[in-house]
């Protein structure tokens, strides 16, 4: 392989594109200074890969293009492409002849091209890494190289051997398998961490998860036979309930039939009443007529008598004068008995009316007593379903109903545990206004334990744990930490419309307890209304709680929470209620038995009003009497005087001798009359007597209605009751079946097994309950992070094994390559340090040098020293001349070449320093080495130019511009002076 051809377009000071033909062999390149010899140099430096602007004498890499001078004006790009003669392949590449090309603009931008067509510069030190050409290989050589060669570091001289000896490859791959380890074993270490703490994680993990699914288990199996149980008894009960319903209906219809029928037998009692009372008038009045027409007969046989003896009598005594007498004393005591009659009538209408009023207050009064019974036997259920409440309530606040098991354990074992000061729903208190949203803010935490101590709260847990009783939350006063709004969210609350305050504010406590109560209620906030708290919430980004005084809550981020609670479990809200149920109930007592005293004084009033229309009957009986006597009075005076009228008329009849025979027609007629009434009554009062009979018959009937109707009012009134409390007991289990497992009872029937023996499931129920609450606290979460957990462990794990499995086999490539090195070092060292003390011996004609690990046990890093007698002298390398450290470099640069010889050599004034004849041997050397090794050398020595096959002139016949021009020996020496 040979360098053949380099074309330079824009780098340096070739402006113009310039073409430089080489051939095997030596090549001079001579010229002035400053003409862009080692311009070349550069240029060759450069397309093989260069990547120091200070190695290419310049500041920034873009200081290669061209610059301009006093004539041209400067260029965007340098471009220098060198061409290889690869006929022998030297180079690995699958071409007799390569193209290496190196392109930069001044934007910076920079372009290899191998064979014109792109490529990375890694690509090209690649291509040329060991095969001599390399960066640090012996390939370039300027003078300034050989300058420092002697006086550098033994280390910064290693760099060479390494490329004469081979070793590059290895190294540059050894650094990579070395980074390769590093970040393997980085790998590995972390696997390792996270596979450390998985390990950690793991154990209780999966001691969680069993306990977790042995909690899933029960839980699943108290569903099954709890929905069974729930779904079985609302059965029983819902079936109860229609018996009881039906049985209500029944009860109701016989209720209202009882009803119909005392309206009924009422209705045709006072019918009845009504009949035999207009009988009574009829039969009065006409016993009235009777008494008239007896009285009539009477009258009339003693008027015959009378008339008779009167007849006699009168004819014999009576004048006209004594009758007129008598007539004026008749007719004042006529006057009399009129005023009498009409008093007594008087006094018979006004009691007729009296006795029709209180007929007319007996209905009212009735009806109101009927009234007042329907309204108590509301009360009485409105009063059992008050108690029911009650015992509810007072089971709540005594026994703690509402309160886990293991909170209930804790407050029954308050006085052998120390610094449990109870619940905190039991140590505050709001105004019934806050209270909803209180039991809102508090959710679960109303029945947290406030201690004093946080190892009196330990002290608590470890006893619960003891007895398996069950868990509790507890809040201890030496650790609770206020929770408070921030200003700025409290600002944007205040604005707010609907802005109440915060939950603390609204809460009474004891001052030991308010970090307690600030850490639960200190930044949750109080609107009036959900329309109100949604936009509160909004406006502190909802970074805090908002509850309404009806209950509804805005969550943290925005979630909603609210609807209507239908019984309260809680203690503290119990309180209230209770005293409302209390009240409500004292109300309802007092309510009742005003009720029942209203019915007390009803009832009398019935039974005094009774008595009183008894009394106005018998009196007008007893008027009826009288005012009959007092007519009968005053029939008679008024019969008397008529008759005194008629004596005086009959005086006149009888001395005329007619009276006798009206009388004796009067008197026949009266007596027909009287015998006809006296029929008419007998058949009124047999007509009566019947009326009495049917009367007794409808009051018997009515009595055993009313005391059926009581029984069946009764009998409902304990119906409603067992109602109520069956359709409590209902609502109770759906409950259960909502809260604990979310089910509609539909959906719940689909489920249950209604074939279970009742009672077994009870137990079992009981028993599973027992089971999961001793398994104490279980996290389910804890099944889905154990297999997590598992498996991310066991990936890892393979990974851990593959990435040792690499770090070994990265460990073994080292160490096989690093003796690859030390071998090739070690073999490639002693060949030219043998070949060194050779060349130094025929360059200074004597003498001898050799090379020095300067750290023999480490061969992969030793530095090299350089030993070196000149011909009679002893002296240390550093005090040699100039041109002795210039032939003790060239000695090493030959003996590397002669050891490893290197395809080409580029040599620039690296002779400077030489006399004349060390020129010479200079120049001998580089001919014996010309058939493996292409020289070229930029040189000002004549000696050199005469050892060269082909010589090239540098000139700037334009100023700034190189050029370069093949020259003749004779012509060269000229040249380099010009
Ligand atoms: N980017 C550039 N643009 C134009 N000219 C440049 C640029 N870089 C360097 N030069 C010119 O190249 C010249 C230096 O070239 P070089 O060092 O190759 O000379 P030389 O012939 O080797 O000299 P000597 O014999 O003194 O070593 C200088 O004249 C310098 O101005």
């Amino acid at each position: 392989m040979y360098l053949k051809r380099i074309e330079l377009h824009g780098f340096k000071s070739f402006a113009d594109k310039s073409v430089v033909e080489f051939m095997p062999g030596i090549t001079g390149i001579v010229g002035p200074n400053g003409c862009g010899k080692s311009n070349i140099t550069d240029a060759i430096r450069w397309v093989l890969g260069e990547k120091s602007a200070k190695a290419m004498r310049g500041e920034t890499m873009t200081d290669v293009i061209f610059s301009g001078s006093e004539d041209r004006k400067a260029q965007g790009e340098a471009e220098v492409t060198l061409v290889f003669n690869n006929e022998d392949h030297f180079l690995d590449f699958n071409s007799n002849e390569i193209e290496i090309t190196r392109r930069l603009y001044r934007t910076g931008d920079s372009e290899f091209l191998l064979n014109r067509e792109q490529c990375r510069l890694k690509d090209i030190t690649d291509l040329i890494m060991d095969t001599g050409l390399g960066r640090d290989s012996l390939s370039i050589i300027s003078q300034n190289n050989i300058n420092e060669f002697v006086k550098s570091k033994p280390e910064d001289r290693r760099a060479m051997f390494e490329e004469a000896a081979g070793v590059a490859k290895y190294k540059k791959r050894k650094i990579e398998t070395v980074r390769k380890l590093e970040r393997t074993t980085d790998n590995l270490d972390r696997v390792q961490d996270i596979c450390s703490e998985l390990e950690r994680q793991i154990g209780p993990l999966k001691r969680q998860k069993e306990k977790a699914e042995t909690y899933l288990e029960f839980k699943e199996e108290l569903q099954e036979v709890e929905v069974s149980v729930l779904v079985k008894e609302i059965s029983t009960l819902s079936e109860e309930l229609k018996t009881l319903n039906k049985e209500l209906e029944d009860l109701e219809n016989e209720r209202i039939t009882n009803d119909g029928a005392v309206i009924l037998d009422e209705k045709q009692s006072e019918e009845l009443e009504k009949k035999m009372y207009a009988l009574d008038q009829e039969v009065n009045e006409l016993q009235e007529k009777l008494l008239e027409a007896m009285n009539e007969v009477s009258s009339l046989e003693t008027q015959k008598v009378e008339i008779d003896a009167n007849r006699k009598h009168i004819l014999e005594t009576t004048s006209q004068e004594d009758i007129e007498q008598k007539k004026a004393s008749m007719k004042s005591i006529l006057q009399d008995a009129i005023i009498d009659y009409n008093d007594r009538v008087k006094r018979y209408n006004d009691v007729k009316k009296e006795k029709n009023d209180l007929a007319q207050k007996d209905s009212l009064n009735k009806k109101q007593q009927a009234n007042l019974r329907s309204l108590i036997e509301k009360k009485n259920i409105d009063i059992h379903n008050s108690r029911t409440e009650k015992t509810r309530l007072t089971d709540i606040i005594e026994n703690k109903s509402g309160y886990s098991y293991g909170v209930r354990t804790i407050l029954g074992a308050k006085n052998s545990l120390s610094g449990i000061c109870g619940t905190l729903g039991d140590l505050i208190e709001t105004e019934e206004t806050y209270e909803t949203a209180l039991a809102t803010a508090l959710g679960g935490a109303v029945q947290f334990i406030v201690t004093r101590t946080n190892d009196q709260a330990k002290e608590a847990i470890y006893f619960l744990r003891k007895n398996k009783a069950g868990r509790a939350t507890f809040l201890p006063i030496d650790t609770m930490k206020p929770r408070l709004l921030r200003d700025e969210a409290k600002m944007l609350a205040e604005q707010s419309l609907g802005y109440l305050g915060v939950m603390s504010d609204f809460v009474t406590y004891d001052k030991s307890i308010s970090d307690v109560v600030l850490n639960q209620l200190g930044n949750t906030i109080v609107a009036d209304h959900l329309d109100h708290a949604t936009e509160i919430a909004k406006s502190i980004y909802h970074r805090y709680r908002v509850v309404t005084l009806e209950g509804d809550i805005i969550n943290v981020g925005g979630s909603l929470t609210g609807g209507a609670n239908k019984h309260t479990n809680n203690s503290m809200m119990s309180k209230r209620e209770l005293e409302r149920v209390s009240r409500t109930l004292d109300q309802q007592e007092k309510d009742l038995n005003k009720m029942k005293s209203d019915l007390h004084t009803l009832e009398n009033e019935g039974r005094e009003i009774g008595q009183l229309f008894m009394q106005k009957q018998m009196s007008l009986a007893k008027l009826e009497l009288v005012v009959t006597n007092k007519k009968n009075e005053y029939e008679v005076a008024k019969a008397d005087y008529e008759n005194l009228t008629h004596q005086s008329v009959e005086l006149d009849e009888v001395i005329k001798g007619t009276q006798n025979n009206e009388l004796l027609d009067r008197l026949n007629d009266a007596k027909r009359r009287r015998d006809e009434l006296k029929e008419t009554i007998q058949a009124k009062r047999t007509i009566r007597m019947g009326y009495v009979n049917e009367n007794e018959e409808v009051s018997r009937r009515l009595r055993e209605h009313r005391a059926a109707l009581k029984d069946v009012e009764s009998q409902s009134t304990d119906k409603k009751v067992a109602k109520s409390r069956l359709e409590t007991e209902i609502q109770n289990y759906l409950l259960r079946l909502n809260d604990a497992y979310a089910m509609t009872f539909e959906h719940a029937q689909e489920k249950a097994d209604m074939s279970i023996d009742i009672d077994k499931a009870k137990d079992k129920v009981r028993d599973l309950r027992q089971r999961i609450a001793s398994l104490g606290h279980v996290n389910v979460e804890s099944i889905e992070q154990y297999n997590d957990v598992s498996t991310r462990y066991e990936t890892l794990s393979t990974q851990r094994s593959q990435l040792l499995e690499a770090q070994d086999s990265l460990l073994k490539a080292i160490k096989d390559m690093d003796a690859i090195m030390v071998e090739k070092f070690s073999t490639s060292f002693e060949a030219i340090n043998k070949a060194f003390n050779d060349v130094f011996r025929y360059l200074f004609g004597g003498g001898h040098a050799s090379l020095k690990y300067t750290d023999p046990d480490n061969i992969l890093e030793t530095g090299i020293d350089i030993e070196a007698q000149p011909p009679g002298k002893a002296a240390k390398l550093h005090s040699f001349s100039g041109g002795e450290n210039a032939l003790i470099a060239l000695s090493c640069l030959f003996a590397m070449i002669s050891v490893k010889p290197s395809p080409l050599c580029i040599l620039d004034e690296v002779e400077a320093a030489l006399d004349i004849a060390n020129v010479e041997r200079f120049a001998k050397y580089l001919r014996s080495f010309s058939d493996q090794t292409q020289f070229i050398v930029v040189t000002h020595r004549e000696g050199t130019m005469a050892e060269c096959d082909l010589l090239y002139g540098a000139t700037m016949q334009e100023k700034g511009v190189t050029k370069l021009v093949s020259v003749k020996l004779k012509d060269a020496t000229e040249y380099a002076s010009s």
